[in-house]
């Protein structure tokens, strides 16, 4: 039988709209501050098996990231349920974690051990992290002291390196120059070789398609289509 990866049941997700920040704190406390209201994510339901390369697609604001963000844990459903089974690299928000004023390697351990790794895992991955983000002369620096590419590399490196299960990528996702994002390329290809499940949020319906087998139409808040990703590209250049 398969196994899922990724399971979403019935799951809605509101954003609470405040004229204010002042409002919006008071609207922590107090349930009846005035404030509108937007639906992201409407109902969704949506099983992914281990190993499922699947694109997400769909205009700006259909509710792609916010998806991705509850995959995560970065932000929690109003209502409904995620089972998500497997370590889970999101190539999102790769620097998100990191402390500044610690050096390369010491946010190594600190991103790894919130990935949930142990030290020992975390020393077998160190040189291949530091070889593949091509920081060997700054890795003893703190992160403050990098560029915001470097930093991003960092990120990256830790990602990929760590033996996910899950990958999340998110295409506006630019990491480095142009030879880098090159060799991110061939790094997600080389890791899809594997037992690896993949979501891919993407506008480009080449790279949908070259990198996955099945596709996710999203619209306003809803899955509009789900199948092959020919069929899935399909309606989204004809019917959307
Ligand atoms: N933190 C937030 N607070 C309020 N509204 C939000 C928040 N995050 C997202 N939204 C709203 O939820 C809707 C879905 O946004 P989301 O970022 O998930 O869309 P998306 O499909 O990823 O878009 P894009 O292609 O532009 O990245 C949008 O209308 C957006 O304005």
């Amino acid at each position: 039988m398969n196994e899922i990866a990724i399971r979403f049941t019935n799951v809605s997700k509101i954003y609470k709209l405040y004229s204010s920040s002042r409002r919006r704190l008071l609207g922590l406390l107090f349930k009846r501050i005035p404030h509108k209201t937007k639906k992201a994510v409407v109902d969704m339901n949506l099983t992914i098996f281990r190993g499922e390369s699947v694109a997400v697609l769909g205009r700006n604001g259909a509710g792609k990231s916010t998806m991705l963000k509850m995959i995560t844990g970065v932000t929690f459903p109003t209502s409904g349920e995620i089972e998500v089974n497997g370590i889970v690299s999101a190539l999102l928000e790769l620097t998100s974690g990191f402390d500044q004023e610690f050096t390369g390697r010491e946010n190594i351990y600190l991103k790894g051990r919130i990935l949930g790794l142990s030290d020992a895992d975390i020393a077998k991955l160190e040189p291949a992290i530091v070889e593949f983000a091509e920081l060997e002369e700054y890795i003893d620096q703190p992160v403050r002291t990098y560029s915001s590419g470097m930093k991003a590399r960092l990120g990256f490196s830790i990602c990929v390196n760590i033996n996910p299960e899950i990958l999340i990528v998110d295409e506006a996702l630019s990491v480095g120059d142009r030879a880098f994002r090159q060799k991110c390329i061939r790094k997600i290809q080389e890791i899809m070789q594997g037992d690896i499940t993949m979501l891919f949020v993407t506008h480009s319906t080449e790279t949908a398609l070259e990198f996955c087998k099945r596709g996710v139409v999203m619209k306003a808040g809803r899955i509009v289509f789900d199948g092959d990703i020919h069929a899935a590209i399909d309606y989204y250049n004809t019917k959307y």
